[in-house]
């Protein structure tokens, strides 16, 4: 007879390592299926994010940005380096062994929560029926009473710049480059190609990063946006706008991409490119023709607020649905479900899930940006606080960037906060917090935050909303 558990979850990744987790603990008997197969020829848990997206791209960057710091600004401090050298065999090892100790990690939290790991490809039959494919092949039908399908995402492939495991690679491909490319491409200039064109420029790329559209970073505040372009640029990312790949040739270890600009038809050639254009839902073989979980008309899996799909029973969470693709989004939905299943009225702030960008200076936002609040016609006052004038940030030679907070300016409560600094991901956290807790512009300024610090910069940000920033002039006196 099949295995029946009380929830299923199909994916190991944020979202479904997460709600299998929280399952558990709530007391479902919980299975989660997994096929991927690390570095190592075996079952490795935790999806993109632990193995080949968030965890492994920020060690890459934390180090060398650590080599940065030690070739550029130790000498500000007045510290000599002798005999600098970067080993990038180590940097991927350290980051390697990372990914090895979280991926295990969960493993080991699986066993303490009781949690059930089937190794294999999941697929959904009729009725709440899973099929698991075994990495040998076998086939078994397990039964839950409730589905999770966590499938995830992956990386989306242009016809102009086909992978070839080498000289073009995805953002998996780039997190394992034995040796600094003398000319990276980097094809779109997203979240991906500004942290791993970021990653490789430290080192001494020359990074040229193709982007298709005229706009540099059109999601986030216009303000930010601009200061961000200015700053990596002096960083060495020579970023084309309006710049459209349109082919590429390969020649021994060197690609010469085709794109087209205002001017016309270019050529540029790279020793690497790095495709990041998107990533598009996993859903291949997921759902049998008889499951009926709908998709939409862009392949996501089709889903109400809460998650539930076209079958009762049946949720979906995560990359393979719509909203952000990101992995505290994907955790937040996979808690939300397994509550609902145990008959909590939990449900997901979708307004408030900050998105961050780990370049340096990071840059960071949550709620709504400037130019979306006037186009919807809402009055707003704007509060703009600049690290340089920070005394922590000055201490630490970190003084790029600058936080805006963004109020309603007849209720006072804060629409948007967006960073463009030090620690900016860690700042904006603090602005989600008071907006998810409803507060005001006033109600931050009439914090005590501890001195010095570069928190200091979100208190200065929230008074200079209302004209009252007191190390910095305010734009308008109130
Ligand atoms: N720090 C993070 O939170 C983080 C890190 C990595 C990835 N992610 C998520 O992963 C997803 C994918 O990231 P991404 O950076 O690949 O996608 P993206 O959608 O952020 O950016 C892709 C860019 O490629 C451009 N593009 C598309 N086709 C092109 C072409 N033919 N020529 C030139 N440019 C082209 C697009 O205009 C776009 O600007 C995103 O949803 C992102 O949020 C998040």
């Amino acid at each position: 007879m099949s295995q029946k558990f009380d929830i299923v979850v199909i994916g190991a990744g944020p979202g479904g390592y997460v709600a299998a987790i929280r399952a558990a603990q709530m007391g479902f008997k919980t299975a989660c299926i997994e096929k991927y197969q690390g570095k190592e020829g075996k079952t490795s848990l935790g999806g993109t994010c632990l193995n080949v997206g968030c965890i492994p791209s920020k060690a890459l960057l934390d180090s060398t940005w650590k080599y940065h710091e030690a070739e550029e600004s130790f000498k500000i401090h007045g510290i000599a380096v002798k005999g600098l050298a970067m080993d990038v065999k180590t940097m991927i090892a350290r980051k390697d062994t990372i990914v090895k100790n979280l991926t295990g990690g969960i493993g080991m939290l699986f066993k303490a929560n009781g949690v059930t790991l089937l190794e294999g490809h999941g697929k959904l039959l009729a009725n709440k029926q899973v099929e698991v494919t075994g990495l040998d092949g076998k086939v078994e039908t397990v039964a839950a009473e409730n589905v999770i399908i966590a499938s995830g995402s992956r990386p989306i492939e242009i016809p102009p710049t086909p992978l070839n495991g080498d000289t073009i690679v995805d953002s998996t491909g780039a997190l394992d480059f034995i040796e600094v490319p003398k000319r990276l491409g980097v094809i779109g200039a997203g979240v991906i190609g500004l942290e791993l064109g970021s990653v490789w420029a430290r080192l001494g790329s020359e990074v040229t990063v193709l982007e298709a559209m005229d706009k540099f970073l059109p999601a986030v505040d216009e303000q930010v946006a601009k200061e961000a372009q200015k700053v990596l640029t002096k960083q060495g990312l020579n970023i084309k706008l309006g710049a459209r790949v349109t082919g590429s040739s390969t020649k021994g270890k060197t690609v010469t991409v085709e794109y087209t600009d205002t001017e016309g038809e270019q050529k540029i050639t790279f020793d690497k490119v790095i495709v990041a254009v998107g990533r598009r839902p996993v859903t291949t073989d997921l759902l049998a023709a008889d499951s009926g979980v709908n998709m939409d008309e862009r392949g996501f899996i089709f889903v109400d607020d809460y998650c539930t799909t076209s079958v009762p029973g049946v949720y979906a969470i995560g990359d393979v649905v719509r909203g952000p693709m990101l992995a505290h989004k994907a955790s937040e939905e996979g808690i939300m479900v397994v509550e609902r299943i145990a008959g909590h009225k939990a449900q997901m702030s979708y307004d408030l899930i900050p998105g961050v960008i780990y370049t340096h200076p990071e840059i960071a936002w949550v709620g709504k940006n400037e130019q979306t609040l006037k186009a919807e016609g809402i009055e707003i006052n704007v509060g703009v606080f600049p690290f340089a004038a920070s005394g922590r940030a000055m201490a630490a030679n970190d003084t790029t960037g600058f936080v805006k907070i963004i109020a309603d300016a007849k209720t006072d409560r804060i629409l948007g906060g967006h960073v463009i600094g030090p620690s900016a991901a860690e700042l904006v956290q603090q602005i989600a917090i008071a907006m998810e807790f409803g507060s005001s512009a006033e109600d931050v300024g009439m914090m005590i935050f501890s001195h010095p610090t570069v928190s200091e910069a979100v208190h200065e940000a929230a008074l200079a909303v209302n004209g009252h920033a007191i190390h910095v002039a305010n734009r308008k006196k109130r």
